[in-house]
């Protein structure tokens, strides 16, 4: 199979903010602006940013639980939107989910061996053999004992609950998985329980993940390569031992350089970073970070930067560190004085 598994183009979710009844244009959130990137087999893709830049909106839009305003989503170079009942039902069983909340996203009056094998039998008839033997062996892949086949989500503890969520998405051998802060609701001990179990998973059977988190240090960890977005908007795409060590959009180094050490006190980002992030029912105008960067210049203000390609393989919206064209007359700063510009200001 050549390309990659999946591709996003241009994709553009607005929501809109009531009808509009007798008014001429109705306000929107734009919740995702313009978002491409590509998965290949195998590979852990992570998405980072704030809250409501647009993480989860991106999850269900390729999921499709959600239609885009605008832009596509192909698997292996299909258009999913162009599916009819049968190849969609197909497309379905190569891409799974795994949510946040274990709990809340499993049904409690089912016991774990239903719930493991409810996605498969919503495909094809199974005895209660088969049903057993495929609860049983998907229970032992993700470490937990198949005694537990009989329990009921409420007999397991949290780190139990997102294992079995894992093993539900792994019953129908998806090539694709996404992960929606999977090991947000967990303590960091039973995350990084987690976090190997994915990566042994994604070793053996060459799964690939969507992985979408606000936690730097999960994502240091497990990612082959990292979009940060903001606002709606990727800022920077770039191989992920790349861009912790260098990060170069103003934000993914603030980011970054305010990520907390490792430590059991969790630190949310939206604390991290300077001030507040806008409305994206009324974003600013250029870039959407000009009203938090120490960097701006007036460029940045009027037009939206493109995504530029770096000689390092990565990709950055910034008229300041990554300029398209040269801006003409002005006093675009060094990276080191720009690095301590932004030093300067966190302090
Ligand atoms: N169904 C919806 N209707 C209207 N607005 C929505 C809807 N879903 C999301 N939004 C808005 O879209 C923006 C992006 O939300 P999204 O949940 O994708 O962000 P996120 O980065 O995943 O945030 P978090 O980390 O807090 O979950 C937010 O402003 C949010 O309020």
């Amino acid at each position: 199979m050549s390309g990659p598994l999946l591709k996003v183009e241009n994709l553009t979710k607005h929501y809109p903010l009531g009808t509009g009844f007798l008014k001429k244009t109705i306000p929107v959130i734009r919740a995702v602006e313009d978002v491409s990137f590509s998965v290949e087999a195998g590979e852990t893709f992570c998405i980072v940013g704030e809250s409501g830049c647009g993480k989860s909106t991106v999850a269900r839009l390729l999921m499709r639980l959600v239609a885009p305003t605008a832009g596509r989503v192909l698997i292996d170079g299909t258009d999913i939107a162009g599916l009819r009942q049968h190849a969609l039902r197909a497309w379905r069983r190569r891409m799974q989910m795994v949510f946040q909340d274990p709990y809340s996203s499993l049904n409690p009056r089912l016991t774990t061996g239903q719930i493991i094998t409810e996605p498969v039998e919503n495909f094809e008839r199974l005895s209660r053999r088969q049903r057993q033997a495929l609860a049983a062996d998907l229970l032992r892949k993700v470490g937990m004992s198949p005694e537990m086949i009989h329990r009921l989500p409420s007999e397991l503890s949290g780190g139990q609950r997102q294992r079995l969520g894992i093993a539900r998405a792994l019953a129908l051998e998806p090539s694709l998985i996404i992960a929606d802060e999977a090991v947000s609701a967990l303590d960091v001990s039973v995350q990084a329980q987690i976090l190997n179990l994915l990566m042994d998973l994604q070793q053996q059977m060459g799964i690939a993940f969507v992985f979408i988190s606000h936690d730097l240090r999960v994502v240091e960890h497990i990612a082959h390569r990292v979009a940060v977005m903001y606002l709606g908007r990727i800022v920077e795409l770039a191989p992920c031992e790349a861009l912790f060590a260098k990060p170069v959009h103003p934000y993914t180094e603030a980011l970054i350089a305010a990520a907390p050490v490792p430590d059991p006190t969790r630190v949310r980002l939206e604390v991290l970073v300077e001030g507040e992030v806008p409305s994206p029912i009324n974003p600013p105008s250029g870039c959407a970070f000009h009203p938090r960067c120490p960097l701006a210049v007036e460029r940045c203000r009027i037009e939206v930067p493109p995504l530029v390609p770096m000689a390092d393989g990565r990709v950055v919206a910034c008229h300041v560190r990554a300029p398209a064209t040269e801006i003409p007359g002005s006093a675009v700063r060094s990276n080191s004085s720009a690095h301590a510009t932004l030093r300067m200001i966190r302090s």
